[in-house]
């Protein structure tokens, strides 16, 4: 499989195929989505398809999650002409924070911290992470920017699974993400098929115990 190749037809969600499946077992995260974006057209597309519903909307500033939606959040910001604002996992901000605690598909306790000098009241936040499993971690953020008094305008990940808390953040805010609707099963059931191929590729047969045919 080449990651740097571009399909000349670009179909909705085709870098998806890029994502890996876990390799390492139950302690991570089923997948990592992170090598789209190695591939630059992929990453572009992938932006475009999140930032898709809120061109009509007023942002003022996109706030990214530690540390994957530092990526996809800073892109999305750079795109829009917009700052962005670190929401860190805690301990690592030097200077005046609040702190929300949630639990995440770890099933482990966290806590994360936002800076105090920069959400108001009026102030209207995109928020993005890479993924949306339980809703844990994005719900604590969403609970930052508004204990801060600013507004969410949107939640966008590449994913958000149908788990209950997922569910709890499509039905109370605006949100995007890059999951055809024929896939997003998948998605629910923690498996893509286009892992088959990449299971192959990276050679992790025996990691997963499955034939080689
Ligand atoms: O919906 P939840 O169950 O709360 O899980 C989602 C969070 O978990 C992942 O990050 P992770 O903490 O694995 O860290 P990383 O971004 O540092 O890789 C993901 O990028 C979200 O931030
Ligand atoms: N990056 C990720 N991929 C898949 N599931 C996740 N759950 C939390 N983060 C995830």
């Amino acid at each position: 499989m080449d990651i740097l190749a571009v399909p000349s037809d670009r179909p909705k969600g085709w870098y998806l195929s890029l994502m890996a499946p876990n390799t390492k077992g139950p302690a991570f995260a089923w997948l990592d989505p992170s090598r789209l974006y190695c591939n630059s057209q992929a990453l572009a597309d992938c932006v475009k398809d999140l930032l898709g519903p809120f061109h009509e909307d007023s942002i003022d500033i996109v706030a990214g999650i530690d540390a994957m939606g530092f990526i996809l959040g800073a892109c999305v910001a750079t795109t829009l002409g917009k700052g962005f604002l670190a929401i860190r996992k805690a301990g690592h901000l030097c200077v005046d924070t609040i702190s929300e605690n949630y639990i995440d598909y770890s099933t482990r306790e966290k806590t994360m911290e936002m800076r105090l000098d920069v959400l108001k009241p009026g102030v209207r936040v995109m928020l993005v992470d890479q993924w949306i499993e339980t809703g844990g971690t994005m719900k604590a953020a969403i609970q930052l920017v508004e204990r801060l008094g600013a507004t969410v305008v949107g939640v966008a990940a590449v994913a958000i699974e149908n788990t209950e808390g997922g569910k709890w953040i499509k039905k109370n805010y605006k949100f995007s993400h890059c999951i055809p609707e024929e896939l997003q099963n998948q998605i629910d059931h923690k498996h893509l098929n286009s892992f088959k191929l990449l299971i192959k590729y990276n050679g992790c047969n025996d990691a997963l115990n499955l034939s080689s045919k």
